[in-house]
């Protein structure tokens, strides 16, 4: 393998968005887009912070990459429409498993129907997937963090903490293909996220830190406090008994589950359900937006006590990890 044979290995047979002028080829794509706003994103996977050779398989790798991108467009409100591929790839990876990183990306992308428009091939010391991702969204329609206002309803998508439980399951052998499945594959919340698109208002955030540090930066960004009852927060049933002593720091802090957390009015709230139940959305009410009188804060019930959530989330340039 060299870096041209592999770019000629994974050059698009086809493409399938209509607004693409030039694809990969030359020295950078091309589209047009006058209509709709355009948003973009780019997230990054390293080898042995990420995920490491015993955790994933080259195709997980892929997916999970390209997934944690989705999520970020679904958090803004936006329809996905492309993506670029950056690679470093240490010696040891060979063609095979390469085309099996696209491979994962290429089930996303094909769900979605997406692109990809190009990239970058090196060569480094460790496995590194940058993914740079584009989507449109109605004009002025993008959901912002700091769109949060007292009063709203604070909900969750689907189950949190479940992919530190599946990496945990893992590594300690624990057969759950569910938890596994939401490490290794998860699935970001695009469908759901664009059924809102008639909703004046909804502030959005995708958890991939964990809820404590995504419900913090809307509390910020909205100069808010967000006050939410640990007894609605949802979590799959079998966190307690597989993790007793660790689910309540995963729901809160895991991270990587590709969840939105969400607020909207209480007159608004009724739809984000109907949109939830036309996507098969797990959707639950958290708790409630109240007014800040500093610069924003998140609070939360438990057993009829109340303190204050600080981010304790998944936080990269930190010196200490557990
Ligand atoms: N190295 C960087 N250079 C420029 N902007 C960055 C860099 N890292 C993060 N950002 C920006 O900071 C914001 C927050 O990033 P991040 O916390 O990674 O968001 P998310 O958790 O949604 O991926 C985003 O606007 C992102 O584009
Ligand atoms: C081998 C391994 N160790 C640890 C983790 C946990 N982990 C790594 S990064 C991260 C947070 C999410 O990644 P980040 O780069 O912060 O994504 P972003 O917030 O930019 O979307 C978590 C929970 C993992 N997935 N795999
Ligand atoms: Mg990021
Ligand atoms: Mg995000
Ligand atoms: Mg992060």
């Amino acid at each position: 393998m060299d870096e041209f044979s592999f770019i000629d290995s994974i050059q698009p047979a086809a493409y399938s968005q209509s607004s693409l002028i030039k694809g990969v080829s030359d020295d950078a794509a091309v589209f047009r887009q006058s209509s709709e706003d355009i948003v973009t994103a780019v997230d990054t996977m390293v080898e042995d912070v990420h995920f490491s050779r015993d955790t994933m398989e080259p195709y997980h790798v892929g997916y999970r990459a390209l997934a944690a991108n989705l999520s970020d467009l679904a958090a803004m409100g936006s329809t996905p429409a492309f993506y670029l591929v950056s690679l470093v790839v240490p010696s040891g990876w060979s063609q095979e498993e390469l085309l099996e990183v696209y491979r994962g990306m290429r089930t996303l992308a094909n769900e979605y129907h997406i692109d990809l428009i190009g990239g970058d091939t090196v060569s480094g010391k460790q496995l590194c997937v940058s993914i740079t991702v584009f989507g449109y969204v109605l004009k002025n329609k993008a959901r912002y963090r700091s769109a949060a206002r007292s009063g709203d309803i604070i909900f969750a998508t689907g189950t949190l903490g479940d992919a530190r439980a599946g990496l945990e399951c893992i590594r300690k052998g624990v057969n759950d293909p569910y938890l596994i499945k939401r490490h290794r594959t998860p699935d970001p919340r695009v469908d759901f996220a664009k059924s809102l698109t008639h909703l004046s208002r909804v502030a959005l955030n995708d958890v991939s830190d964990g809820i404590a540090n995504e419900a913090n930066e809307i509390a910020e960004a909205s100069s808010a406090e967000l006050h939410l009852n640990f007894e609605q927060i949802p979590y799959s049933p079998q966190l307690p008994e597989l993790f007793p002593s660790h689910y309540e720091d995963w729901v809160l802090s895991g991270g990587e589950d590709f969840e939105l957390i969400g607020t909207v009015s209480e007159k608004e709230w009724p739809h984000v359900v109907e949109a939830a139940k036309q996507t098969g959305t797990p959707l639950v009410d958290i708790g409630r937006v109240k007014e800040s009188d500093k610069n924003g804060a998140v609070y939360l019930y438990k057993e009829g006590k109340r303190s204050i959530l600080n981010k304790s989330g998944y936080t990269h340039l930190q010196e200490e990890r557990d």
